[in-house]
Parts: C-alpha cells; structure tokens; sequence
C-alpha cells in the first residue's frame, strides 16, 4: 500500500501533512475538557467560586471552538488528499493499461481492469481519507487520555492494563481472519462486472435469443455469491462490536466501584471520577476508531495488492535498446509458430511467406484456422512464439514499436467506433488529416455517399461504441479510419463482409489504386474478396495450404477450389 502513496502529488502531498496537524490541535483540546470539567466540580463547585466557574466554563468553549475548527480543517484537508491519491493511482493505472500487450489484457481481463480502476481505487481513497483523519486521532486520544487518567489516579489507571490487552488481542485475531475475506469479496466483484458487462453489451444477442431468464441465473448466482461472501466479511466485525463494547462496559463499572471506594476514603474527589470516566470513554472510543481502521485497512490492502498487480505486469512486448529504422516494407514470414499461452496448443505453425511491397495477399481458410491470429503477429499485437516476421528484412522485435505501428495500418475485425462524430472517428486515424485527406478516405472507402446522406455529415453523431450505425456503415468507417493514415502496410481483417457483392468490388478497386505502394494483406471469407489478390494464402487448420492465384489454386488447391465451387457455382471451374 505503501507503493502507492507515490500518486500523491502537489498540493495533494502538502494537504497530506496538514490534515494530522491539525487533528492533533483537535485531539488536544478535546483531552483538555475533562481536566477543566473535573476543575470546575473540584474546585468551582466545591468552594461555591463562580467566577471560577464561569472562566473554566468559558476556557471550555473555546477549546470546543478551536477543536471544531482543527476537525473541519483536518476532514477538509484529508478528503483533498485522498481524493488526489485516487485520481493519481487511476492516471497511473490507465496509463499502465496502455502499455499492456494483448496478451496481458487477455490474462488480467476487462472487466476485472474497470473493477480495480475504479472499486479497488475508491477503498484505497476511504483507507486514505480514514488514516489521515483516524491514524492520528486514535493513538493521540488513546495515549494522551492514558497519561491524563494516570496523573488523575495512577491507582484507577491500572485497571486499564487488564482491558486494553484484551481488546488488542481480539482486534489482531479478527484482522487476521478477515484480510482473505475481503480479497475474495472484490473477485466476487470482478465476477459480477463480468457477467454484468456481457449481459449488457450483449443485451440484443440475449433478447434475440429469449435467454433473459438464463442470463437473469447467471447474474443472480454472482449477486448471492458477492452478497454471501459480503455478509461473511462484515460478521468478522459484527463479533468486534459487542466484545469492544462489553469490555468498555465492564471497564465504566470497575471506575465507579474501585473509584466510589477511594472517594469514600477520602483517596480522590468526585470531579476526578467524572473526569476519568471521560478520559475511559476517550480511550475505549479510539480503541473502537482502531478497530475502523484496521477493517477499512484489511480491505484497502486486498485493493492495493489488486492494483500493484497490475502496476507490476510487464509488457511483454516493449522495444529493445536499439531500434532500427526501416524503409521498405516488404513482409516475410519464417517458420512461424504461434500459441496464445503456455497451456493451448498452437494456433499456427510453421508458415513461411514473403510479401513485396506493392503486392496485394489474400488470405482465405475456414473460421477458426487461425487467419487473424497470422495478420496480429506483423504489427505486434502478439509476439510470434517461434520463428521470425521480417519488414524490410528487419526482424520487427528490431523495429520501434511506434515506427511499426505508424506504418501498419490494420481494420480489425471488430469494428469498435468512439463516442464522438464521424469526423472525430475518422481523425483516431490521423489527428492531423485535413479536409482533403477525410474526403478521399471516406470515398476510397465507400463511405462518403452514406456520410453525405445524414443530416450532419461528418458532424453526425456517433454513439458509444458506433451502435447508431448499420454492420456495413461501422466496416466502411472503420476502413476509412485506417486509410486516412495512408499506411505502408494495409491490413483488412474481413472488414468487407457486410458489404454487398457490388460495393465490396468497387472498394477492392479503389484499395488497389490508392495503396499501389503498400503491402495489402486482405483476409475474407468470401472468394470475389480475394480473387483479384497477386497471391492468395489458403490456411487450413493454423498451416499455408497452398500459394498461388486464383486460377492457379482453382487447378490445384482441393480447399480453394471446394470454397469457390461452394460460393460461385460449379461454373467457376469452366473458366480455368
Ligand atoms: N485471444 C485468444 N486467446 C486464446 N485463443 C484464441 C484467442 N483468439 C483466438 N483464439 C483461438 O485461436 C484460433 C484461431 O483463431 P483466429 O481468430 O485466428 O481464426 P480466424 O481464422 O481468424 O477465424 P475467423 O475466420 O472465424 O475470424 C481459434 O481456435 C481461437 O479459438
């Protein structure tokens, strides 16, 4: 936890220091009242003084004045800090996340992500907000009120010796049951924001489907498993509650009998009494305020280890020292394998293929035969497992990652838009496109007519994540967001599926003028995708079948010649 105190920064550092500053003023006038309280009865009272009375009672009031003030200032100061404290640790999370390759983002997951940027980081900022105002008050209240009750009555203090190791002892046993509780409750909250976020983003698949009621299980099972174990973390401190208040009690009446004797002996004034008491209240008090933050501490720490695990997970794919600068972006492929993880089986293997810059590559195979996993590797969304991908006749892990990725642009297949306009859209392409550059993009991609024909054209709204737009309007943004950036390499991952037969040709052709200098990698599913290619790739089960041209593969490739007989009829045989 310690770690992350380094997100506080500024002002936020300075609010830091202020906040137990002032909550000792606070603590100190608070243990002055008894004293003055016990003065008033002792010896105000006693000698019928009332001018005495009346200054001790107006010295209270100021001491109650400056002490709300401290407090205010103190709660003021730690709401500050804690709050900078979450705002840095989530600046600091979000970039960490960035930096993560998609093999990190698979293992840490994204709805556990969310969880900790933003539950995990909210009890860090309780934990904070409470330490500042608490780590303080508490061991202040708790020795001062010790000293002040001893030098009323060292005898009377010695009680104290017997309750507060009990206390401690039952603090220390439940902590350390409840600290795997709490870690477990924010799993449970990672499971619920997962089933939540599929059942959300997913909400039209599931009504299609009529599954309500299926998913409605799912989501009830993870609620009663975080309600349950919720319960289960909160009845550690249920049992806290009664043992601390028995003890207190216990303690007030061994006060009143042990102290009510030594008052019938002539050993100690009654004010005195009165004022112990206070001073025991004081002191059980901030034992409770211990016991607070021991449990808000439990469950910050599960937090912060949560948080440190992702500040910790390297990248796996990061730039070597040197980089190498490259100028040509011809593409090979040697003795490529691939896994996603140490435990699945591979997902390609062994694939060699050279690409020249300028050249068009289709690539077509079954679903699942590993067509995306292949085009991922080049701009280093994963890292081949063995072999190497060479551009330019540089090893890529040799090449920056930003000049790699500069010159790679790639349509995944699932088409994800921003909140924003279509402009704003087109623009993640290229933050600097002009008029002219968002124009030919939006044509080359068969784009323009459809953003012409909304009412606020490149204004219109886009909604999160582009729902507002039709499967085929979402691919063509999303490659004339890739085209804007006039990429060396130009990679479509079946980004024209939606497309219908006769748009889908007229942006094949209008690629192929506007990327004349490029590498074009184009995956599709349907034939006409990649008929016209300089070669076409036939993957079959994560291995190259075969290489070739259309015609060439239509002789000799059973794969392609059973997908094209299976899309274009029996007659696509005849032209061979
Ligand atoms: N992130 C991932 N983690 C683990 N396995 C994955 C991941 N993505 C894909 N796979 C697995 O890798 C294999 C190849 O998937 P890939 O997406 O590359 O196939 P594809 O040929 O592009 O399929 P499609 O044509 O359906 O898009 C599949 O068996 C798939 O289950």
């Amino acid at each position: 936890m310690i770690k992350l105190l380094k997100y506080l920064k500024g002002s936020a550092i300075i609010c830091a220091i202020l906040a137990p500053i002032t909550m000792c003023l606070e603590v100190a006038m608070d243990l002055l009242q008894p004293t003055l309280l016990s003065s008033i009865i002792d010896v105000g009272v006693a000698n019928g003084d009332l001018n005495y009375v009346l200054s001790a009672g107006i010295k209270m009031v100021i001491a109650a004045i400056i002490g709300l003030v401290a407090g205010s200032a103190c709660s003021f100061f730690a709401a500050v800090a804690s709050m900078k404290l979450g705002e840095g640790v989530r600046e600091g999370l979000f970039e960490k996340i960035q930096t993560l390759s998609f093999l990190e983002l698979d293992k840490l997951k994204t709805s556990s992500l969310i969880t900790r940027l933003t539950n995990d980081v909210t009890q860090l900022q309780m934990m904070m907000n409470m330490a500042l105002r608490m780590m303080v008050r508490a061991p202040l209240t708790a020795i001062g009120g010790l000293i002040m009750a001893t030098i009323l009555s060292p005898k009377l203090a010695s009680i104290f010796l017997i309750a507060l190791p009990i206390i401690l002892v039952s603090i220390m046993f439940i902590i350390k049951k409840s600290l795997p509780l709490f870690t477990s409750v924010q799993e449970k909250i990672d499971n619920i924001n997962t089933v939540m976020r599929e059942s959300i983003l997913g909400v039209k698949v599931i009504k299609a489907f009529a599954i309500e009621s299926t998913q409605g299980e799912r989501f009830n099972e993870a609620n009663d498993n975080l309600t349950n174990e919720s319960i289960a973390s909160q009845n550690m401190n249920l049992i806290l509650w009664p043992i601390a208040t028995l003890i207190m009690n216990l303690t007030v009446v061994a006060v009143l009998w042990f102290g009510g004797n030594m008052v019938n002996v002539g050993d100690l004034e009654i004010g005195k009494i009165m004022a112990f008491i206070n001073y025991l209240l004081q002191i059980m008090g901030s034992v409770v305020m211990v016991i607070n933050i021991m449990l808000t501490f439990s469950r910050a720490k599960a937090s912060a280890n949560r948080i440190n695990d992702v500040f910790k997970t390297e990248t796996s794919i990061k730039d070597k020292e040197e980089t190498v600068e490259v100028n040509n972006f011809d593409i090979e492929f040697k003795e490529v394998y691939f896994r996603y993880n140490e435990h699945s089986e591979n997902v390609l293997e062994g694939i060699s293929f050279k690409a020249k810059q300028g050249e068009t590559i289709g690539i077509i195979g079954s679903t699942g035969c590993g067509k995306s996993s292949f085009v991922n590797l080049i701009p280093r969304l994963y890292d081949a497992t063995e072999g190497e991908i060479l551009i330019g006749g540089v090893n890529i892990k040799d090449i920056s990652i930003r000049q790699l990725r500069e010159n790679i642009g790639i349509v995944l297949q699932e088409n994800i838009l921003f909140g924003g306009t279509i402009e704003s859209n087109l623009k993640f392409g290229n933050a600097n496109a002009n008029e002219e550059d968002i124009n030919s993009s939006a044509i080359d991609a068969q784009a323009y007519e459809f953003i012409m024909s909304k009412d606020g054209k490149y204004q219109s709204e886009v909604e999160q994540r582009g729902k507002n737009l039709s499967g085929g309007q979402k691919q063509r943004l999303s490659i004339a967001r890739t085209l804007i950036r006039n990429p060396k390499i130009f990679i479509m991952d079946d980004s024209s599926s939606a497309l219908d037969m006769a748009t889908e040709a007229k942006l094949q052709n209008s690629i192929k003028n506007r990327m004349k200098e490029s590498t074009v990698l184009v995956i599709a599913q349907r034939i006409s995708g990649v008929m016209d290619a300089d070669k076409i790739i036939v993957m079959d089960d994560g291995k190259i079948s075969d290489i070739g041209k259309h015609d060439e593969l239509l002789k000799r490739n059973e794969i392609y010649r059973s997908i094209a007989v299976s899309q274009l009829g029996e007659e696509v045989l005849k032209v061979v």
